[in-house]
């Protein structure tokens, strides 16, 4: 364990994996703050107070590595004292853990929140997460538990102020035996609102502080992780291990392409975003996905997928709309079907999602309760049709 003495502000991050050591650790430490990481990963968190620092390692073009040190590991799952102690200290909460998992450490940051000192600040609380405003949704869990301990609504407004972020970088599984270090790309993105912070937003450079934060996610999240996760599909389901050889295969290269012209479709309808940027964006991204330093694997890009297919994620969510508007939605829906090809035996809700597709409910029952489309929506009938094809292709 490494905790700098001299630091005077705290930072507080649930989830010590991938992002959160690769990304949000690396800028807040940068940011000069004594960083906490919470976890509930018990070797993980050994090894992070048994090691004075890790490195976060750029591959691809033009990157380099950064050392982070000041910091200390909490296991969340067993030391929730000296978690909410940590927490009542602290300058900013972040988490990466996942959007499922935002509920169970509601309840600490409550607790942290409660136990805060009449004259500290606000604390900051901002989740980073791939979900569209996985803030709010972490805040109203707060808010519940919060409660409980006696704290209403207005006494949370005092003691602590949410942000909504968009985080993008990618940052691979970790291959073992290199202890805490990172493998990530070079490319990073840290979006947040700035309107709850008012003039007092925390200084962490590296963030753009954005006024509306629903374009940022949206693009980034239709484009990057849309565009990854058909990656993702098309690739494992042509043979493909690593995203960028999934990439390299010129078949799954244009079913990718054809995905995101149909997200670009939608985005620049919907938020007006230049059709050539947008194009731009769509190639850089292209370009990250295939870089060949990158280990990163159909099978973690394509991990959870029951979330992945769900109503407001990076498949229905576009989908859906462009039906809404008349627009077609064809290659999302290719890319749904492969989706439903997804049988990592590692994966929890890809085993999950294959005994719903071999079970009894009929197809435009399961098709509503995978894609959350009632009948009637005019996506429901294709979907329907995807996951007939999906039940037929199964093995028997
Ligand atoms: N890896 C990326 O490229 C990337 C990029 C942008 C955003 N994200 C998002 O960041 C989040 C985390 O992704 P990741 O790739 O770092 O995953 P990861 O599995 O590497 O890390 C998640 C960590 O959360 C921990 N965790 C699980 N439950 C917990 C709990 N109740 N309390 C505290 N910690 C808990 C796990 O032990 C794990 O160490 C996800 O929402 C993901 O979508 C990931
Ligand atoms: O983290 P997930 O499971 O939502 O999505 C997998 C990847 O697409 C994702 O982690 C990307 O690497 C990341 O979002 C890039 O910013």
């Amino acid at each position: 364990m490494s905790e700098v003495s001299g630091a005077s502000r705290t930072a507080v991050h649930f989830g010590a994996g991938n992002i959160g050591r690769g990304f949000v650790g690396l800028l807040l430490h940068n940011a000069g703050y004594r960083l906490v990481f919470a976890d509930v990963a018990a070797p993980l968190i050994d090894a992070i107070n048994a090691t004075p620092s890790y490195t976060v390692h750029e591959v691809g073009e033009g990157g380099v590595d950064h050392v982070v040190d000041g910091y200390v590991g909490v296991n969340s799952a067993t030391n929730e004292a000296e978690l909410v102690d940590r927490i009542a200290d602290a300058d900013i909460v972040t988490t990466a853990v996942g959007p499922n998992i935002l509920k169970f450490v509601a309840p600490a940051i409550a607790r942290g929140i409660a136990a805060r000192p009449a004259a500290a600040g606000p604390l900051a609380v901002m989740a980073c997460e791939n979900a569209i405003n996985a803030t709010d949704i972490l805040e109203a869990s707060v808010r519940a538990a919060a409660s409980e301990e006696g704290l209403d609504d207005d006494a949370v407004d005092a003691r602590a102020v949410f942000a909504n972020t968009a985080v993008d970088r990618i940052v691979p599984a970790q291959a073992p035996g290199q202890g805490i270090d990172v493998r990530v790309e070079p490319y990073f993105e840290w979006a947040i609102e700035q309107g709850p912070f008012g003039d007092d937003a925390p200084e962490i450079p590296g963030v753009t502080w954005v006024d509306s934060l629903g374009p940022y996610i949206e693009r980034k999240l239709f484009t990057v992780n849309t565009g990854h996760a058909s990656s993702a599909y098309f690739g494992r389901r042509a043979g493909a291990e690593k995203i960028s050889d999934a990439l390299a295969l010129p078949e799954v290269h244009a079913k990718v392409e054809a995905v995101l012209a149909e997200t670009k479709a939608l985005l620049v309808a919907k938020y007006g975003f230049a059709p050539e940027q947008q194009q731009a964006y769509v190639e850089k991204i292209l370009g990250r996905f295939a870089n060949p330093e990158l280990p990163d694997t159909v099978e973690r890009v394509g991990r959870a997928p029951l979330r992945k297919l769900s109503r407001h994620e990076r498949f229905v969510g576009p989908a859906a709309e462009l039906a809404e508007r008349g627009m077609p939605a064809d290659a999302l829906l290719e890319a749904m079907g492969a989706a439903l090809a997804f049988d990592v035996p590692d994966d929890e809700e890809a085993m999950r999602l294959q005994a719903m597709l071999g079970g009894d409910s009929t197809d435009a029952a399961l098709a509503e309760e995978l894609t959350g489309l009632a009948p009637g929506h005019p996506l429901h009938d294709a979907v329907v049709t995807v996951v007939k094809e999906a039940r037929a292709a199964q093995p028997v």
